[in-house]
């Protein structure tokens, strides 16, 4: 089993409820967030210019299993895998936890696409140099 990419949110007082829980959208912003944060680590871009394409990853699908509520300035400890490399698509886990507390967890799957001005996104093949760097997190 690969080991997971790590990182960490502080709740913000703007992503709770009038429960003073965290709102379970900014959960999903949360994942988003930490996703991208991962990206960079590889070196990559959520946005780049790959043999002459602009490639990104548009969002098909999204979930998220909330299991204990988490409040403003408590530690999201955020674990992510890739859980499927496709042809196209990436799709991803986050488990979700604080202080040892399972909080939630969630999937996202993005498709690799080619976006250029003024034309219809395009799903393409993921590009060898992303999908090297992103199988050393494959569940
Ligand atoms: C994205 C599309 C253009 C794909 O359409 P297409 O017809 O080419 O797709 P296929 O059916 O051939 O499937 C390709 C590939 O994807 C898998 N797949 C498709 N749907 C699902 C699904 N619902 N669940 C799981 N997997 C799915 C399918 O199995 C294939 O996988 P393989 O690996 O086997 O090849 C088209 O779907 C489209 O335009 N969709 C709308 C996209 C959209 O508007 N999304 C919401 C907004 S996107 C967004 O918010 C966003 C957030 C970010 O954080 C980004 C970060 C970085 C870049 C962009 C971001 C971004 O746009």
């Amino acid at each position: 089993m690969a080991e997971p990419f790590r990182t960490q949110r502080l709740v913000e007082f703007h992503d709770t409820d009038m429960a003073g829980i965290m709102h379970f959208a900014s959960f999903f912003q949360y994942m988003e967030s930490a996703e991208h944060e991962f990206i960079r680590s590889l070196g990559l871009s959520v946005h780049s210019q790959i043999a002459g394409k602009t490639i990104s990853f548009p969002r098909v699908a999204a979930s998220c299993d909330f299991k204990s509520p988490v409040r403003c300035e408590e530690v999201l400890d955020i674990a992510i895998l890739v859980t499927r490399l496709g042809s196209k698509s990436i799709s991803y886990s986050f488990e979700m936890t604080s202080a040892g507390k399972e909080i939630a967890a969630g999937n996202i799957t993005c498709v690799c696409c080619q976006v250029e001005p003024g034309e219809d996104i395009t799903s393409v093949p993921i590009p060898a140099e992303i999908r090297e760097k992103l199988q050393t997190y494959l569940a």
